[in-house]
């Protein structure tokens, strides 16, 4: 279906057939009925301005009467904040009922409502109404306050962008599982289907490394390094990360998030950073064959956060999984400077976990320390042997570091890609001189988180031609297609 000529609304040979629809057609003066059975869910939490946001009107809770069928509705959109676009078929191609209202919003340029932005939807089919405000963290607005940080609270400065995720986030995620529970709204949610993996082929699994040298090329090398210089970091003090009074004091390791990078980035570093991103997820997604126990795995994965790291003298990485958050099970780090020629110490250390802790590194789970005082203190294994453990020592799953067996020492080189699962334990060992910089990815197994906290889809509509483009799964546009289900003839 094509854009509609009268920009902001358009309709559907589809009815919301609730309870409130099966009365008498109504006339123009009866009250309209709010519709509080419905729900809008978009794809992006966090949505780069103008460029294409997918969403679809669903019933709220497994269970409620909103099914669509043949009929008038009509979808509305204020013409500035973007063209809708449907995505159901038409005429003897639409199925007869739907459980859902697939749509697009092309050139989405949501109202600009400090630190959100706002789609002021509407749906309606004779007296029936449905009204959705459906607010979007917003990148690339160009309007200065959304693009500069502001004082959230005294002394606390953060980014439009920051604050609006911060709101908007954990109950995107609840949404998402509770409309993945309805069997007919999941293709628009999660369109892959799994993918068949031949059988004896190579397994990737958790303690084991992949590298991949010149991963990067010495000019990409060379722009990735003038990108971190210019990008504005953040610093970690905290004693998960710091070693000595002067790094807790000061932090020792910095990090340029996303937000950051597209906001120093030039059309030439978003471009080069999209494409190592494809080139990324095509080596997991092609090459690897990961056997993920963390979280349930389709057969492929999707970029969710990314970083650049700067580590000086002093700033490390207590041992951990990288699970904790966004369903990560694919960590891949891409480094810009060589261990012995750039920086001393900083190995990445890669853990086997100890048999009492079977599941360890999954979901991201407890991290805690030896008190200071009070000890001595020992972990007491059930065979009966005892380990003395260090004031102040970091436990992981309650296990001292020692209680985990060393399966690799990793050394960075410039140019090259290390990929572990997430669900591995693994140590950024304290960096002794120089510096150490990187570019880290973190890689979701659940599709629908994948533009939750930046807008993957819509930087590669922008930066990365048609046929990368495929590798992220916005532009493949497949939920679209055929998925809607066909409950009635
Ligand atoms: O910098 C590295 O090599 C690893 C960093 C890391 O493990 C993390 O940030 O989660
Ligand atoms: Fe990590």
């Amino acid at each position: 279906m094509g854009v509609p000529s009268h920009l902001g609304a358009t309709t559907t040979p589809f009815s919301l057939a609730t309870k409130a629809a099966v009365r008498p057609p109504a006339r123009r003066d009866v009250p309209r009925l709010a519709d509080h059975t419905s729900e809008i869910w978009c794809r992006k939490v966090v949505l780069l301005f103008n460029t294409t946001l997918r969403c679809f009107l669903a019933p709220k809770h497994r269970g409620l009467p909103a099914v669509l069928a043949r009929g008038e509705v009509t979808l509305k959109l204020p013409a500035e904040q973007g063209q809708l676009v449907l995505d159901v078929g038409s005429g003897d191609a639409a199925p007869m009922f739907l459980r859902s209202l697939p749509f697009r919003v092309l050139l989405a340029a949501p109202r600009l409502a400090h630190p959100c932005g706002s789609l002021d939807l509407e749906v309606s089919q004779g007296r029936l109404r449905f009204r959705s405000s459906q607010q979007v963290a917003m990148m690339g607005t160009g309007v200065a306050s959304f693009e500069q940080p502001f004082q959230q609270k005294p002394g606390e400065w953060t980014l439009a962008v920051s604050a609006c995720f911060g709101r908007l986030s954990e109950g995107f995620e609840r949404r998402t599982d509770a409309l993945l529970l309805q069997r007919p709204l999941k293709p628009f949610l999660a369109p892959w289907p799994s993918k068949r993996r031949r059988s004896g082929a190579a397994r990737f699994t958790r303690g084991q490394v992949y590298s991949v040298e010149n991963f990067l090329q010495p000019e990409e090398l060379k722009q990735f390094r003038a990108w971190v210089d210019r990008c504005a970091s953040s610093v970690e003090r905290s004693d998960e990360k710091n070693e000595g009074e002067h790094c807790l004091a000061r932090g020792c390791v910095a990090y340029c998030g996303l937000w950051q990078m597209a906001q120093s980035g030039s059309v030439e570093d978003m471009s080069l950073f999209l494409n190592v991103t494809a080139r990324s997820l095509a080596l997991v997604n092609e090459a690897l064959g990961p056997k993920v126990t963390a979280y349930d795995y389709v057969g492929r994965v999707w970029p969710h956060w990314a970083t650049f790291q700067h580590y000086l003298p002093g700033g490390m990485h207590i041992l951990h999984p990288d699970t904790d958050k966004g369903e990560h099970c694919i960590s891949l780090a891409v480094s810009f400077s060589t261990h012995g020629d750039d920086f001393g110490g900083g190995e990445i250390k890669i853990y086997g976990c100890p048999p009492t802790v079977p599941d360890c590194g999954n979901r991201g789970r407890a991290r805690t320390r030896v008190p200071l005082e009070g000890g001595p203190y020992a972990r007491r294994w059930p065979n009966g042997s005892v380990l003395p453990l260090a004031p102040g020592e970091w436990l992981w799953d309650g296990e001292p570091e020692s209680a985990y067996t060393v399966k690799d020492t990793l050394r960075p080189k410039s140019g090259r890609a290390v990929v572990w699962l997430s669900e591995t334990v693994h140590q950024v060992q304290p960096v002794q001189w120089g510096s150490r910089k990187s570019l880290f990815y973190w890689f979701t197994c659940k599709e629908p988180l994948q533009d939750q906290a930046f807008d993957w889809s819509g930087y590669a509509e922008r930066f990365l031609d048609g046929g990368i483009r495929s590798l992220f799964s916005e532009a493949s546009g497949k939920a679209g297609k055929g998925s809607p289900s066909k409950l009635c003839d």
